[in-house]
């Protein structure tokens, strides 16, 4: 790779090659040094081995006489014979062991030995790169989604304490388009399925809602009835937000208590909750579905709102099984509380009482005289029945959702708020009548079955018997009973409606229906994504080893340079190695703080700054930086690093958060796992350093920037084999512009000051990054597994995703040195593998998964993947939650096995 590097390798003795006898040397090929075509790079020719000392530099630099006591060259060790012999004696009783070291243990120590060389530094950061292609922009209209709706709160006829709160405490007086269409939808108890832009107001559009038909049931709801409302989020940071919302939001409503269920936090805190009671329940799939299995006081007989948001992450995540159960629970519940004819009478008493009046004085109220009169929504009727109404939402629209609004939805709404193609698609034109509970648990609609159509209801109960038995049969899974469920249900309706004398009516309801259906059919099939318009949109093609250097530059230029902006920052990654390198190294080398675990070398640490620093030479003085800043930053300690990713402690993973949110600078290194919904104030730059795996992916990742209609930039950072991705944003009706990469790196002179021009001071920048990153044994192991994962994460992208992040086209050595390695892959690989904490299991984002109490769960054993949508989703989802949660790839033994195995 460089000088080191060669120094390196020339302790180890090796055998050198044998040599066919007079073999004409290969074109190319000179004696000293072997020269490789490599065919990525458009017939350049690459040099694998660099010349020492030979020929003509591009950069002739002055020689400096070597100190005696500067910089020790390593010595070749000379063996004689005695110690040959000891040598060879010590690895046969210590099993390939040499002098008690193993290999790794040796060149771990040479590595952090390896001083640099005396003389001036010779990078090849600027040499060998391939060619930065400039792409042109194709004419690509992007859609556009009008933000705010020109209303305000008090145009939805909701309670005035509520337009109160959000004036006061939330500081939100107009309505979002989102909102302003889904609320009265919300409202009137429909299933909803809404797709907007991110940063657009999703949240307040299901909460605020759920709340005015909550707080207007009479008597009021009291917190041990049981879960009212079930919102399901992705992700723990998500989970925490909503609830903060919740909570906000309840204020003048004290008798609603919305509750948090997330991984990671302790389950008996958690358990007491529920025992107090909660009306609403905000959690993460796993979560609950954990505490439905293990918590008897956990109960949702009186749940009348299913909440899944970011319905198509639940389903790419690999949440189906827990969405499943969550919505069986439900409805196994439901169907158990029908049987207690007291609370049944009560229900449907007080929805008698909800219906005639509407007038809160005539009411009776168990706690106490009522204060104000409150609207009766057909929400409110359904909180009151055993009914269940279910929202999905997202920004991204996939297959797998419209099969899961297909199953758990009925007679749903579509609301779409993209400009142009607005949608409100009603899938019936009238209001679907809300059924009063009957004392016997069966809805009206039931009834006139069973009086009715007798004979029709035995042979509807016996196919329902023998379709559940099918199912069992054939797959156990709850969604294969959903589906069941739902061909019933419509053979009720066929049943009802065939009885109906209005056939128009029918018709009528047919039509709409395929209103729906064509409206989601079209929003998918169409595959175009929306962005909020205020965000600026870029790419910068930059080459493999420059990687690194550009993103400090970026940093620097972002969050310590540019004064007038807030300078918040989040840079996405692929794996959690490399977040936690990243965030270590960048803090380490930039602003000087040590990070939180490392161990540096403390010889290292005492290191002096060069003598050199007054020398007038600016190579040398480039050596000065090199050598002399490894103890203190290049920038001022006031730029806070966070680093966020799912297989952080859950206390870490919420502080940090929270701590991004309230501080007014700050840079984020993170995974997928802050991609979804997390609304951080103010962050003015997203920085996409790996290429998504989807178009979709890349839309969430840029929506934590420019939300609820501020202003915003989001980067991309591609290699030149990656453009393929421009083009595939640009079907999605994406518009992205090219930056210039040549100026990515200026702000780099501001921290050099004495680098002459932007390369020196990125040569510099990336000795200094080399130098911490081979300062000790445990920053070497963070880089090399960094690297390791990156490599796995890479070549282990999803199918449709090897257009652009094709594996094959990486050159690894260059690689090497974007994670500030100066070995070659293979031994960086070799560390990695060596690496105890690679060995382990991946963790799989479950709270508690025990084998044998999975197999035990009702409907899950035989449960097939796929259920829901093509294989082709479930791998891909796979990938999605390993580059939130994990490396990306199995554990490194199946790893090599599959190798060995394909090999
Ligand atoms: N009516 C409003 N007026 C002004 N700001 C609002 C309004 N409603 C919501 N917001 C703000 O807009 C921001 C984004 O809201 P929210 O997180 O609900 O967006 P979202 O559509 O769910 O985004 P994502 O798709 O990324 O999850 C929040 O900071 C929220 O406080």
């Amino acid at each position: 790779m460089d000088d080191l590097q060669l120094n390196i390798v020339s302790h180890i003795k090796k055998k050198p090659p044998k040599k066919p006898k007079n073999q004409q040397p290969l074109p190319g090929t000179t004696s000293g040094y072997k020269f490789k075509p490599k065919p990525d790079f458009s017939g350049k020719i690459i040099a694998r081995k660099r010349p020492q000392n030979t020929g003509p530099n591009k950069f002739p630099v002055k020689r400096v006489e070597e100190p005696q006591n500067k910089v020790p060259r390593l010595s070749q060790p000379s063996l004689s014979k005695d110690s040959l012999d000891s040598t060879l004696r010590d690895l046969s009783e210590n099993k390939g062991k040499f002098h008690g070291k193993n290999y790794q243990e040796i060149n771990d120590e040479l590595q952090i030995n390896q001083k640099p060389r005396s003389g001036p530094w010779i990078s090849s950061l600027f040499k060998n790169n391939p060619d930065v292609p400039k792409l042109g922009q194709k004419a690509v209209k992007p859609l556009i989604e009008k933000v705010f709706a020109g209303k305000t709160f008090s145009n939805l006829n909701i309670h005035p304490h509520s337009v109160a709160n959000l004036e006061k405490n939330l500081n939100l007086k107009e309505l979002m388009t989102v909102q302003q269409k889904a609320i009265p939808i919300i409202l009137e108890g429909r299933d909803t399925l809404i797709r907007s832009q991110t940063g657009s107001g999703k949240t307040l559009a299901y909460a605020l809602p759920v709340i005015e038909a909550l707080q207007a049931i009479r008597p009021k709801i009291n917190r041990h009835d049981g879960v009212r409302v079930i919102v399901v989020v992705p992700t723990r940071e998500l989970a925490v937000q909503t609830f903060d919302l919740f909570v906000k939001l309840v204020k003048p409503f004290i008798w609603i208590v919305p509750g948090l269920l997330s991984g990671g936090t302790k389950r008996k805190a958690e358990k007491s909750r529920l025992r107090k009671g909660l009306s609403i329940l905000v959690g993460t799939p796993g979560r609950i579905n954990d505490h439905l299995r293990h918590t008897h006081s956990l109960n949702f007989s009186k749940t009348g709102c299913l909440i899944l948001d970011e319905a198509d992450r639940l389903l790419d995540m690999g949440y189906e099984k827990d969405v499943a159960a969550i919505v069986k629970a439900i409805e196994d519940h439901k169907k158990a509380a029908t049987y207690d004819p007291i609370a049944l009478v009560k229900q449907t008493f007080n929805t008698q009482k909800l219906d005639n009046s509407g007038n809160k004085d005539q009411e009776i109220d168990d706690a106490g005289p009522q204060q104000e009169s409150t609207n009766v929504y057909p929400l409110t009727k359904v909180f009151l029945s055993t009914e269940r109404q279910t929202i999905l939402l997202s920004a991204t629209l996939t297959k797998a959702v419209e099969n899961l609004a297909g199953i758990t939805m009925q007679d749903p709404v579509f609301v779409d708020t993209s400009d142009g193609k607005t949608v409100v698609a009603d899938s019936i034109k009238q209001n679907k009548p809300i059924e009063n509970v009957q004392p016997n648990g069966e809805s009206p609609m039931k009834t006139i079955t069973k009086q009715n159509v007798s004979s029709e209801l035995k042979e509807t109960s016996n196919s329902k018997k023998e379709i559940v038995n099918n199912a069992d049969d054939d797959s156990d899974s709850d969604y294969e009973y959903f589906k069941v469920q739902k061909e019933l249900d419509t053979k009720n309706i066929d049943v009802k409606k065939n009885e109906d004398e209005n056939t128009n009516e029918e018709k009528h309801i047919n039509e709409s229906k395929n209103t729906f259906v064509q409206a989601i059919k079209t929003a998918i099939g169409e595959d175009e994504l929306v962005l909020p318009a205020t965000v600026n949109q870029t790419f910068l093609i930059v080459p493999m080893k420059l990687r690194l250097v550009t993103l400090c530059s970026l940093i620097i230029e972002h969050c310590v340079l540019n004064k007038a902006q807030h300078g918040k920052m989040i840079v996405f990654m692929g794996t959690h190695e490399m977040v936690d390198f990243h965030t270590e190294l960048i803090e380490k080398v930039l602003t000087g703080k040590n990070g939180r675990s490392k161990k540096i070398n403390k010889k290292y640490k005492e290191k002096k700054k060069s003598e050199n620093m007054d020398s007038e030479d600016s190579e040398s003085e480039l050596e000065v930086d090199y050598e002399g800043s490894v103890e203190g930053g290049v920038v001022p300690q006031e730029l806070d690093v966070f680093s966020l990713h799912g297989n952080m402690d859950h206390e870490k993973r919420v502080l940090t958060f929270k701590q991004f949110c309230a501080a007014k600078k700050g840079l984020l290194f993170c995974t997928d796992v802050a991609a979804r919904g997390l609304d951080v104030h103010k962050v003015d730059l997203v920085l996409q350093y790996c290429t998504p795996a989807s178009a979709t992916d890349y839309v969430h990742r840029v929506g934590r920037t420019g939300r609820a209609a501020q202003v915003g930039a989001a980067v991309l950072l591609l290699l030149p084999s990656e453009t393929e991705f421009v083009r595939h944003l640009e079907q999605k009706r994406i518009r992205l512009r090219q930056s210039d990469e040549s100026q990515a790196l200026d702000a780099l002179r501001s921290v050099v000051p004495t680098a002459p021009t932007r390369q020196r001071a990125a040569i510099a920048l990336q000795a200094k990054l080399e130098y911490t990153v081979h300062s000790s044994k445990e920053w070497l192991t963070m880089a090399s597994r960094a690297f390791t994962s990156w490599v796995r994460f890479y070549s282990g992208c999803p199918r449709e995703a090897r257009e652009w992040m094709d594996a094959r086209q990486l050159h690894l050595g260059h690689a090497a040195k974007a994670f500030a390695l100066r070995e070659t892959p293979a031994a960086v690989a070799r560390r990695a593998r060596s690496d105890p904490k690679l060995q382990k299991d991946r963790p799989n984002n479950r709270l508690t998964v025990h084998d044998e109490e999975e197999k035990k769960r009702p409907g899950f054993p035989k449960m097939k993947v796929g259920v829901f949508a093509h294989k082709i989703v479930n791998k891909q989802s796979s990938m999605h939650t390993a580059s939130e949660f994990d490396s990306g790839l199995p554990p490194v033994d199946t790893y090599t096995r599959k190798i060995k195995k394909n090999k």
